[in-house]
């Protein structure tokens, strides 16, 4: 007779679950794990939850319960899944998840939920690039360029080149396609005769490639082998090609208009862009560029206000603009574009609501450098009664020490309201402590910071490590046309964090989602109103508290329909 295991383990007198003593150690153990639940970000929100979204909250993890096991751990044999490059696993890659996530009913509630205020997205960054090259072919007088011939396979992956429009629309005799050596340098060539005679397929292969120069491809953000660096020198490529496209009033305006709507069906109610304001910008029938960036700026703010009037922007609140400079530009470039700063916002105080610099910060001046011009632009905007707060970029770096991730501690000492990225700031405990003190957000974007190959997978994200410190966070998109995400909105970057990190659930995403609306930049604040009416939140008598109250009630809704529509989930694990 074989003796069963019970008897055999109480034979050699090991201890049970039952016993007193083991389970006196699991009830210690979930005090510990309570105890340290109790500084993450979102512990006094989950307190709070109603009993409808608590009961939301619980259906949504039992779903990405079941997709975890059923979409993201393929039963592929070892052969045929390195075969065909789809080993998928929850944490996947955002190249690789993408096709499927977009499938998944994860995603599907996601894309439903209210999403408050995307607080940091680079404007040039957000318009769906095959649209922008559509808009190139149907918008009259666009002609192509470029300072030397393309005619190599390395010129046509990175040579410079860009579009322009212009009226002369004839060809003079002598013009030669920019794809012979004998180019004439700089000569415009009509979009579509330069199309037509694309060497790699005519039009359909042009259009590929333009497409190409205008995005991060899949390939590109895997070969993590190549560094930060390589991708940045691929990425800020980008940004000239796709500036000489959309720098051209009714090309602007139709993109614009377009991404908006994008935004709002995406549930998000305000928006905060990052814009570099273009030198470029052409109005409509104009061959030369605007002299200063005040026509930009009226037509930015008159799309925002014509869209605000739309079926589609009905319940949109606003859009404004954080005034960049380029961290790589010299002093006096910078000053330049901080006085016209200035200028503009005297001019549309609405429209500014901030002042950053952008480019890779590895790569770029530090803001340590830069401090004699942040105190000289704040005493010329206090000389011009003006007060335009700063919203620095800080820790976009792998950095551990060096001068780039020291950025944290200038953007926090230059009194910096929220944080852009902040991905090294999780190896600081100190300004852990100091910006949770001095209420000051970190704006994460976990889809572009894998893109960028600062990280591989959202599980190695330093993102949890500021959730589970009581970081306040709000999720972002940064660049979404360029990085790849196909569809403009937070749904990728919301989707990514909830189905690769098992403490971020929906009660965490909602709380990040309060955190953009107290956040938000709604009206022009003095430090201390701004401080007051962050502290406050939800109990304040201001737009914001009002903006809380009003999400509260549309995310109720959200969950209601979460319980309506999913009821299946709903039930005791
Ligand atoms: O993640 C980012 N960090 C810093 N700079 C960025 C990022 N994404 C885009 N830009 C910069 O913003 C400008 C376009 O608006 C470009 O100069 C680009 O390099």
């Amino acid at each position: 007779m074989t003796k069963n295991d019970a008897d055999w383990e109480l034979e050699e007198g090991l201890p049970q679950f039952d016993d007193p003593f083991i389970q006196k150690y699991l009830k210690g153990r979930d005090a510990l794990i309570a105890e340290e639940q109790k500084q993450r970000h979102d512990a006094t929100f989950r307190k709070s939850l109603s009993p409808i979204a608590a009961r939301a909250c619980k259906i949504v993890s039992q779903i990405r319960a079941r997709e975890q096991k059923d979409i993201w751990t393929q039963g592929l044999d070892e052969a045929t899944a390195h075969q065909s490059d789809e080993i998928l696993y929850p944490g996947v890659m955002f190249h690789h998840a993408k096709g499927y996530m977009e499938k998944t009913t994860l995603w599907q509630i996601v894309q439903k939920m209210p999403k408050g205020s995307l607080l940091h997205a680079h404007m040039d960054a957000m318009f769906d690039i095959d649209f922008l090259i559509d808009q190139a072919f149907s918008t009259p007088g666009i002609h192509v360029s470029a300072p030397a011939p393309l005619v190599t396979a390395q010129d046509f992956e990175t040579a410079p080149f860009e579009f322009r429009f212009s009226s002369q629309m004839k060809m003079s005799s002598n013009e030669i396609a920019i794809w012979s050596k004998d180019y004439e340098p700089s000569t415009p060539i009509p979009i579509q005769a330069a199309a037509a005679s694309f060497p790699n397929g005519g039009e359909i292969g042009f259009r590929e490639w333009v497409r190409s120069r205008c995005m991060i491809m899949p390939e590109h953000s895997y070969h993590h082998h190549h560094g930060v660096d390589a991708i940045w020198a691929i990425f800020t490529k980008t940004f000239p090609v796709i500036n000489s496209i959309l720098m051209y009033e009714p090309i602007f305006r139709a993109c614009f208009r377009r991404m908006l709507g994008q935004l709002a069906a995406d549930g998000i109610r305000y928006v905060e862009f990052r814009v570099v304001p273009s030198p470029r910008y052409q109005k409509e029938g104009v061959n030369e560029a605007e002299v200063d960036r005040t026509e930009f700026c009226r037509v930015f703010q008159e799309e925002v206000n014509r869209f605000k009037e739309t079926d589609e922007g009905k319940g949109f609140y606003e859009a404004r603009i954080i005034w960049c400079g380029l961290r790589i530009l010299s002093n006096m470039e910078i000053v330049e574009s901080m006085k016209q700063c200035i200028t503009i916002k005297q001019k549309y105080p609405d429209l500014i609501c901030g002042y950053d610099l952008v480019g890779q910060e590895d790569s770029g001046r530090p803001l340590v450098d830069l401090v004699p011009l942040l105190f000289w632009f704040k005493k010329r905007c206090a000389e011009e009664n003006e007060d335009i707060p700063f919203f620095f970029h800080a820790g976009e770096t792998l950095g551990d020490g060096d001068v780039t991730d020291h950025n944290l501690f200038d953007a926090i000492l230059l009194g910096t309201r929220r944080i852009g990225h902040g991905f090294s700031l999780y190896k600081h405990p100190l300004l852990i402590e100091l910006i949770k003190e001095k209420k000051i957000l970190v704006e994460c974007c976990p889809i572009s910071n894998e893109i960028l190959r600062l990280t591989s997978s959202i599980k190695s994200h330093p993102l949890p490590a500021m959730l589970s410190r009581g970081v306040p966070v709000s999720l972002c998109n940064d660049d979404p046309a360029i990085l790849g995400h196909g569809k403009n909105g937070l749904t990728h970057d919301f989707w990514q964090a909830l189905q690769g990190l098992q403490n971020v659930d929906l009660a965490s995403l909602a709380m990040m989602v309060q955190n953009s609306i107290r956040w938000s930049c709604y009206e022009d604040q003095t430090t201390t109103e701004w401080k007051a009416e962050v502290g406050e939140g939800i109990l304040g008598e201001g737009i914001k508290a009002a903006r809380l109250r009003e999400w509260h009630s549309e995310f109720e809704r959200f969950c209601e329909w979460v319980v309506m529509e999913f009821a299946e989930f709903d039930e005791d694990e």
